[in-house]
């Protein structure tokens, strides 16, 4: 094919992509969420057009505006429907409900009449005939229409958003979304149009690109590959510029048809380079943010079982009845039916519940949105069917040939092999979250899908499939389905067994803990990093076992066919939504409703609707919790009646003394002559502003510090700088070890504390939870010993469950152990912080700000609280604090800084009448300094106050 065609070609695909681009752009600046309906969303008209054309014979014209009418239509509905009402919701809820709404496009498409009989025709087009304006160049009517149709939708895209009210609003509105309240125009109206114009721009499209694929019967398998080129050019336009996104789209079509015809034996090549091309989008978009602000805390909070209600038996076992009974179920009902393709069917349910589990622990406890756990399991299948068929490499001129394992020790490999490749994409993936995320995972299942599955080593030699024959596992018989059936059965439980005792244990807390708060986490020694690495690991592990398992149960693997598609991931995230995000139970219930049910009535249309798509969508909707929710809701009703039957709660055990073993550090004393911690000449910058500006300060064993100056003086920063938390120069000295180029947790693990001024916690977690993970600081869970359930793991939970009770009892917060964090009042969150500094066994705490938030009358509290803790743990101290008398009360030094320099330091008293800071901070306003009617707190041994009256929810 001669050059120019070939680059025209491309070209003209590409300006489709890069308008399904800038409808994906237009969504994200209105609504903040990236549209994977984007695609699906135009089938709804694109279908209908083609219908009424071929079989109605309507005229073209009349019925393309019928079409694009239904298009919009659909878009705006999706809006009042379901945009609208998780207005309010985290973002990648909203993404999860496009997803829903792209399998509602499919379904509402095969309800259509069907088009049957007219598959030897053509979708319409405007024209017919070809053009050649160059010797070298054929113009097609269908790419007529796509140079006509594409610059004018822009055009009048630009217009629309440049020159009309709604569309300067729609503009604003990302950067600013009170804007729209000011203009007068309700933020939900600016969402419906966007949305009406996202379906109108989708529904065009789709004509086009269908138009181009001339196919009738292709038109629903433009999916995966379309979205994801749209999606990339609008990663690349970083969700804000339309122009760039038509440019990119354009990129992409012209890179696309460059790959495919250099490497035409390569099917596939052009999603791999797409995926690499996301990729580098995705990563420098995200450089610079730390952090993206909307999380993924959307799992439903369990209540635990309150302590007294587990004295009742039936109550300790309630939880596990309901499993219990469907595990009988499970048993018997493949001795009732006896057909070899029910057990199959049962068997493929099994298989997707632990590639489902994968998904709740990445999603629901990681809050890491993998929108590609599917082609985990799909590479695990192949890479069993490939070590069980005898492996053939060759490197250079030496062939390595590998004798084929058995097939458990295939299925085990593989899985351990999936584990380890999901580590590795989750190390790229470690500074990616949330939306972004999604969108990388969901490039990697298409590139496996088109590229990775269809390498020979994965394949019967000379065929396309990969067969994966099973004899016996452990001297057992599994050639019958049914046998099979029970082996998936038996490895399904113990998936279930080992998840939900992680999720009991430490790598479920901090696993939580690290989604909800890294900072805290990192000040509770637990790094983000290596938490996040792990999870990635496990999840990747159990996706290929569930993955290698359902290979197992079919026992040839096609490529591209039927299973481990990248729509298979997009189920798999729904079958989770739907079960119970977060819950080992909820992803058994999800593969049931949403694999089972419709495999169980496969003659009702009505049902796969209700159980995927629409399912989907009335959940998010109405029941955010999931099917186990409606679970949790009886069971907390049945509990409220057992409570009641005991009879008045037992005041809650507030201890007398601290507990001894936990409050006294196992670290050696410090030498009394040298500082605790010393900073040199720390200096921290953010672009061009010096926030904190060379300071050097020390804190002496045992010694409290304060740290005051005006709003924005460095304090905070210097703290992080202290902690690790931001980048800075100059030294940082613990215990006489220099710690400047340290990590947060690796500080925290040599000693050094920390408490944030926002003490937002973990608001997922329990108070005890919250403790635990502090605890953790004196004694790390192991994965690996957890999951094998080895003994000491028992004895080592318990006892810190005890301690943990232990310290919630000795600051009066017995009451409060087994609520949620986001629900205490910020007096209470404060008390639960100093509770998790006291389980740190951390020889220097830095305190941002204990009191803020705190009511005034409680605050007083706070100054024998903080010394008390001090005494308990003879930990030194260094405290913001900008409550004056507290402050001057408990410090023995005091540091005042201002725009990033200390200007000020020594006793108390000298600071306070220092003249640079009264007139930098202080001012000469008495009540200021001293609060009206009370005196500084009390210096000598008080007793500690009752953090039970202090932190009154
Ligand atoms: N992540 C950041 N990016 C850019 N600038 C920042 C960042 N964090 C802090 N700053 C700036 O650095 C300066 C110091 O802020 P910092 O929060 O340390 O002050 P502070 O003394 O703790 O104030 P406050 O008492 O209000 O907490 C401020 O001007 C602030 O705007």
């Amino acid at each position: 094919m001669p050059t120019t065609q070939l680059l025209f070609d491309g070209a003209v695909t590409g300006l489709v992509i890069g308008l399904l681009a800038m409808g994906i752009v237009l969504v994200h600046r209105s609504s903040r969420v990236i549209n994977f309906a984007v695609a699906n969303m135009g089938l709804v008209g694109s279908v209908l057009f083609a219908l009424l054309v071929v079989r109605y014979h309507v005229p073209y014209w009349a019925a393309l505006v019928v079409a694009l009418a239904a298009g919009t239509a659909f878009g705006a509905i999706v809006d009042l429907a379901v945009v609208r009402r998780l207005f309010n919701a985290p973002r990648v809820i909203v993404l999860v409900a496009t997803i829903g709404v792209a399998q509602l496009a499919l379904t509402i498409v095969a309800a259509y009449p069907d088009l049957d009989d007219h598959t030897t025709e053509q979708y319409p087009v405007p024209w017919t005939g070809t053009w050649s304006p160059l010797d070298d160049l054929e113009i097609n009517s269908a790419q007529l229409s796509i140079l006509i149709a594409v610059p004018a939708t822009a055009l009048a895209l630009s217009w629309f958003l440049g020159r009309t009210v709604l569309g300067k609003t729609v503009k604003a509105s990302a950067d600013n979304p009170e804007l729209a309240r000011l203009q007068g125009i309700s933020p939900k109206i600016v969402s419906t149009a966007v949305w009406a114009i996202a379906g109108l721009v989708a529904t065009l499209c789709l004509i086009l690109i269908s138009a181009q694929n001339k196919s009738l019967t292709q038109i629903t398998t433009l999916g995966p590959t379309t979205l994801l080129r749209a999606l990339a050019a609008a990663v690349i336009a970083r969700m804000v510029s339309f122009r760039i996104a038509l440019a990119a789209g354009i990129g992409l079509g012209l890179l696309q048809a460059f790959v495919q015809f250099n490497w035409l034996d390569q099917p596939g090549l052009s999603d791999l380079v797409v995926l690499v091309v996301v990729l580098v989008a995705v990563f420098t978009v995200s450089r610079g943010r730390d952090t993206e602000t909307s999380s993924f805390s959307f799992a439903p909070k369990v209540k635990p079982v309150p302590e007294r209600l587990r004295q009742v038996w039936w109550v300790r076992h309630i939880a596990r009845s309901g499993l219990l009974l469907l595990g009988v179920v499970a048993i018997v009902l493949p001795l009732l039916v006896t057909q070899p393709s029910r057990h199959l069917l049962y068997t493929v349910i099994l298989a997707y519940a632990i590639c489902a589990a994968s998904v709740t622990i990445l999603t629901g406890w990681a809050g890491q949105l993998s929108l590609g756990q599917m082609a985990f399991a799909g590479l695990g299948a192949l890479t069993a069917a490939s070590l069980n068929r005898g492996l053939r490499l060759e490197v250079g001129d030496t062939v390595y040939a590998f004798r084929g394992l058995t097939f458990p020790a295939a299925v085990l490999v593989a899985s351990l092999f999936t584990a380890a490749l999901a580590a590795l994409v989750g190390a790229g993936a470690l500074r990616v979250r949330g939306l972004l995320l999604a969108v990388s995972t969901f490039a990697f299942a298409v590139a496996c899908e088109q590229y990775l599955y269809r390498r020979d080593v994965f394949h019967d030699e000379g065929t396309s499939s990969a067969s994966f024959p099973r004899s016996t596992v452990l001297g057992i018989d599994v050639s019958t389905q049914r046998a099979y059936y029970y082996l998936v059965l038996a490895v399904l439980v113990v998936v279930l067994i080992v998840v939900a005792r992680l999720r009991r244990t430490g790598v479920g807390r901090t696993t939580i803990g690290v989604r909800d708060n890294p900072a805290t986490a990192a000040a509770y020694t637990v790094a983000a990093a290596r938490v996040k690495l792990r999870t990635f690991a496990l999840a990747g592990g159990i996706a290929g076992l569930g993955g290698a398992l359902l290979a197992g149960a079919v026992q040839s693997v096609p490529y591209a066919d039927k299973y481990f598609l990248s729509p298979d991931s997009l189920t798999l995230v729904a079958i989770v939504v739907i079960g119970g995000l977060g819950s080992v139970s909820g992803s058994v219930l999800g593969a049931l409703w949403v694999i089972g049910l419709p495999a169980f009535m496969p003659d009702n249309e009505l049902v796969p609707l209700l159980t995927s798509s629409l399912g989907l969508l009335i959940l998010l909707l109405y029941f955010p919790g999931g099917l186990v929710q409606i679970g949790y809701s009886a069971r907390d009703a049945l509990l409220g009646w057992a409570d009641k039957r005991l009879g008045a709660e037992p005041a809650p055990k507030t201890a007398t003394s601290a507990p001894r073993g936990l409050t006294r550090t196992t670290r050696p004393a410090p030498p009394a002559d040298q500082p605790v911690l010393a900073t040199t000449d720390v200096r921290v910058r953010f672009g061009g502003k010096t926030a904190v500006d060379g300071v050097s300060l020390e804190v002496r064993p045992n010694e409290i510090i304060g740290l005051i100056g005006t709003n924005g003086a460095g304090k905070s920063t210097l703290m992080n700088a202290i902690g690790g938390f931001v980048t800075a120069t100059g030294t940082v000295e613990l215990l006489g070890r220099d710690i400047s180029k340290a990590a947060p947790a690796a500080r925290a693990r040599l000693g050094l504390g920390r408490t944030f001024q926002a003490a937002t916690l973990f608001p997922e977690l329990t108070v005890r939870e919250t403790v635990q993970i502090a605890l953790e600081a004196r004694g790390r869970t192991s994965l690996l010993s957890t999951a094998l359930h080895l003994p000491h793991t028992f004895t080592r939970e318990r006892a810190k469950r005890a301690d943990a009770d232990d310290l919630v009892d000795f600051l009066g917060l017995g009451r409060y152990a087994d609520a949620f964090v986001g629900d205490l009042s910020t007096g209470t969150r404060r008390i639960v912080e100093l509770a998790g500094l006291l389980a740190l066994d951390a020889r220097v705490l830095c305190l941002d700000e204990p009191t803020a938030g705190v009511a005034q009358r409680e605050t007083e509290a706070f100054g024998p609280l903080i010394q008390e803790i001090r005494r308990e743990l003879g930990a030194s101290m260094l405290v913001i604090e900008h409550d004056m008398p507290l402050i001057m009360g408990i410090s023995d030094r005091v540091y005042c800084l201002e725009t990033g320099r200390v200007i000020a330091s020594g006793q108390p008293d000298d600071v306070r009448n220092d003249p640079k800071v009264i007139a930098s901070y202080l001012g000469t306003d008495e009540r200021a300094i001293e609060r009206s009617g009370s005196a500084p707190a009390d210096r000598s041994d008080t007793a500690l106050p009752s953090a039970e009256a202090t932190a009154t929810a």
